[in-house]
């Protein structure tokens, strides 16, 4: 692979275009608003690398229709029969473009002298693609340029190409490292700012992960590195079906640290593998794998009736491994998912399995109270996952976290009114955002009077938990995603 954080610009590592491609010829200051509209061509695709042409399309994709680039590139590079090493520089260049987002559009405007907001949309993707490249990858900065401008010509001409190859020209004057000192904020008056900065996150999302961390914010470094990583696969091996042992061995991955279902792949489209199309096996984050095993393993008053509920269902991932075990217990499981084709997901991935899938709000289910444990894995910031959704830390904005709280306050309220006296609920989210996590499990046991577990408990072996009762895991102290769990017993 080709990517680096510190690279060494002048190891060429991959196969490039070389030659300017006319590049020497073009002058700053062309192609931005100001400049003389010219109706777009034909895109000529002919002559243009396959690998970076997909990935400028999924960057278009994102920016244009807020498409999510994990979703479209498989397909692309299905469309386009892209495999190998093709395929994997289209997916580093798309996804890490789009992790580097903030980082690279503060150094195309000190490279362009005015802000992003005044470069055409396709221009801007095609100089994220090319910034990203000469400051994080080691391919030769003569091929990122030249085959940005190439992107560029084939659609809009040579005036744009030229805009183009000044700008990714001046990027490429200095390393990332020098760009950093040169734009991040200081880092001894402002550390997290300086953080956000040279990690590429939003300020508001670094301060977020600081403050989860507490005493620890001195990892702070190390949680926004681990974002910026290309993330590990994990496939979840379904109970009763095949172990994690002999998934390891199918698939050639390595068996997870933690879950005992879990398989960790060095790359490749897990969807291919014969174990997931066969439905012995399925993608799932470890830290997802431990809160629906930490569901099962929370002791309950008296004997467990085989009630179980999941009231934030979709898209099934939990509900699976969930139903794999109720089956094995000998209990069945409801599972809730308010949109149609969510819970449409959630009926394929549990098929088979004592699971019934009911399409309503998790707020008011229309369900018999009752139940022995209850999961609710609430809709959340996703703070916790950003690094398997490449584009999510810019899309997501401070001002989403309030509405959703609200929201996760009133599913476990309606959680805490299902649940036997003596049973349990587990609250979960893939965020370490403390509004949407200690907060909202402090206001629950104020209100309801639910009882704290000690979290940790659940989920035996896995080290680094802090003082509990709640549990955060974090990709850099797990590998997992930075998922929150805490279990509450309701009061007999
Ligand atoms: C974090 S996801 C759950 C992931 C799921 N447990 C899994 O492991 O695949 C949150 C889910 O809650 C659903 N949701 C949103 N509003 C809801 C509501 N009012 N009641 C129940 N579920 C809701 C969303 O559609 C989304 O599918």
């Amino acid at each position: 692979m080709t990517e680096s954080r510190r690279p060494s610009r002048g190891n060429r590592a991959n196969p490039s275009k070389s030659g300017d491609g006319g590049a020497g010829k073009a002058r700053a200051g062309k192609g931005g608003p100001n400049t003389r509209p010219r109706q777009p061509r034909r895109p000529d695709d002919a002559g243009v690398d396959q690998p970076r042409l997909a990935a400028r399309d999924v960057l278009r994709a994102v920016r244009e229709r807020d498409a999510y680039a994990n979703l479209v590139l498989p397909g692309l590079l299905r469309d386009r029969k892209m495999d190998g090493r093709d395929a994997a520089l289209a997916t580093e260049l798309a996804y890490g473009a789009s992790r580097a987002r903030g980082l690279l559009d503060a150094v195309i405007a000190a490279g362009a002298g005015r802000s992003v907001d005044e470069i055409d949309g396709p221009l801007l993707d095609v100089l994220r693609l090319g910034a990203y490249q000469l400051l994080r990858t080691r391919i030769a900065p003569h091929a990122a340029v030249a085959t940005s401008v190439d992107l560029v010509r084939g659609e809009f001409g040579g005036g744009k190409a030229g805009f183009v190859n000044a700008v990714l020209r001046r990027v490429a004057e200095k390393s990332e490292d020098q760009w950093v000192a040169e734009l991040a904020p200081d880092a001894a008056s402002d550390p997290v700012g300086h953080l956000a900065f040279e990690y590429a996150h939003p300020v508001w999302i670094a301060q977020a992960f600081a403050d989860a961390l507490g005493a620890d914010a001195a990892e702070l470094e190390a949680v926004l590195a681990a974002d910026d990583a290309r993330p590990v696969v994990h496939l979840v091996a379904r109970p009763g079906e095949i172990s994690a042992e002999e998934l390891a061995l199918v698939t050639g991955g390595e068996v997870g640290p933690y879950s005992p279902y879990a398989v960790h792949l060095d790359g490749g489209d897990p969807g291919q593998l014969d174990a997931v199309r066969e439905g012995l096996a399925g993608v799932q984050d470890e830290g997802s794998q431990l809160v629906a095993r930490a569901l099962t393993l929370a002791p309950v008053v008296g004997d467990d009736g085989g009630r179980w509920l999941d009231l934030c269902a979709g898209p099934g991932g939990k509900a699976a491994l969930l139903g794999a075990l109720a089956d094995i217990e000998g209990a069945r499981v409801d599972a809730v998912e308010p949109a149609e084709h969510r819970a449409d997901l959630v009926r394929k991935t549990t098929r088979g399995l004592p699971v019934d899938v009911h399409v309503a709000d998790g707020r008011e289910p229309g369900l018999a109270p009752g139940y022995d444990r209850v999961l609710v894995d609430a809709p959340c910031t996703g703070l916790g996952a950003l690094r398997r959704r490449p584009e999510a830390r810019w899309r997501r904005q401070p001002s989403d976290v309030a509405a959703l709280v609200k929201l996760q306050r009133e599913l476990l309220a309606s959680a805490i009114s299902l649940v036997r006296p003596g049973g349990v609920v587990l609250y979960s989210t893939c965020s370490p955002h403390l509004s949407e996590t200690v907060a909202v499990v402090a206001d629950a046991v104020r209100r309801h009077g639910v009882v704290p577990l000690d979290t940790r408990e659940l989920v035996p072996g896995v080290p680094d938990l802090g003082e509990g009762p709640g549990v955060q895991l974090w990709p850099h102290r797990h590998g997992t995603d930075a998922m929150f769990m805490a279990a509450l017993r309701k009061p007999e």
